[in-house]
């Protein structure tokens, strides 16, 4: 069954959640279950001619931390949006546990999945405690007053992004990491069991991006949220996840395990940099130099 969206038709199918990984290499090929899926994406902005996403399928395995790698306009961003839902693809079907994501109503898919955005506009006039509130809105009816479980969440999101001590202040008069922290509190208030994650430690100094990432960490370990996470530091990515994506020109060049994906190889052809790699006691990225442009 075919539906026409906007000029684009969208076609109604099943996708398998479970995938196979690691046939060919050098250990046993394992069943992989993605909590998000997305197949034959292809995937623009209103002023590019061509597609700046192309992927046959991407995996965000459930219960797991996955890294997004890759240099600066790879597609990184553009494939959270269309994971999120904030990106209609030109082509190809998204499904967040098994269902495609486009059937999922508004509210319904913001119980189940946080984006954080690299595009925040900071609204002023508006304090950190009530922009953490507005995590809330998917749990919340339009005329509900605050609950005791929002009261909580937010709370709790607050701690956890260590935002206590600006609850009060002025979104739009904080500092940039200081924004970031707070952005990353509303998402976190939202309570939900799929975290999408644009560069959250940008800006950030390196005890709040250790916190942050140590948090995400925390809510993957203690209770199972699934985390698709872009980095730009690479041995962030390598301590954190679970599954390194790494994407190269809109595609993606590998995916697998941190100590399977990252190579000298990757970092040469992906990263255009000479760096020795070492793995024992454990893996380590040594950059070396920028290799000249091709
Ligand atoms: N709003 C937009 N309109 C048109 N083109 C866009 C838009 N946003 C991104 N692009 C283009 O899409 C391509 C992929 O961009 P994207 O932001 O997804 O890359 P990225 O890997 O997240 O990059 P970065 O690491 O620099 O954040 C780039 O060529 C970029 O110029």
């Amino acid at each position: 069954m075919t539906h026409e969206t906007d000029g684009k038709e969208r076609s109604e199918r099943s996708i398998d959640a479970t995938t196979t990984l690691g046939d060919g290499g050098e250990g046993e090929p394992v069943e992989v279950e993605s909590a998000l899926v997305a197949e034959d994406l292809e995937v623009g902005y209103p002023t590019t001619e061509e597609p700046v996403v192309e992927c046959p399928r991407i995996d965000v395995p459930e219960g797991e931390i996955t890294a997004l790698v890759g240099p600066n306009g790879s597609g990184k961003s553009t494939m959270l949006k269309s994971l999120s839902n904030h990106l209609e693809p030109d082509s190809g079907v998204v499904a967040l546990n098994g269902r495609e994501i486009t059937e999922y109503d508004g509210k319904e898919l913001a119980r189940e999945l946080g984006h954080l955005s690299q595009e925040n506009d900071s609204p002023g006039g508006i304090t950190v405690e009530e922009l953490v509130y507005h995590g809330r809105y998917p749990h919340r009816g339009f005329f509900d007053s605050v609950s005791a479980e929002d009261h909580e969440a937010v709370e709790r999101a607050i701690d956890l992004a260590g935002v206590n001590d600006l609850r009060d202040r002025d979104v739009g008069a904080l500092s940039g990491g200081q924004k970031q922290l707070v952005w990353i509190a509303m998402v976190l208030a939202q309570e939900t069991d799929v975290l999408l994650l644009d560069e959250p430690t940008t800006f950030l100094d390196l005890h709040h991006q250790l916190r942050v990432m140590e948090t995400v960490s925390r809510l993957n370990e203690e209770e199972g949220v699934t985390v698709a996470v872009v980095l730009h530091d690479l041995s962030q990515a390598v301590r954190f996840a679970d599954y390194i994506i790494a994407m190269n020109d809109g595609g993606i060049y590998d995916w697998g395990p941190p100590g399977e994906v990252v190579t000298e190889q990757l970092l040469a052809d992906v990263f255009g940099v000479d760096a020795a790699v070492t793995r024992s006691p454990e893996l380590r990225i040594q950059p070396k130099r920028a290799l000249p442009d091709e």
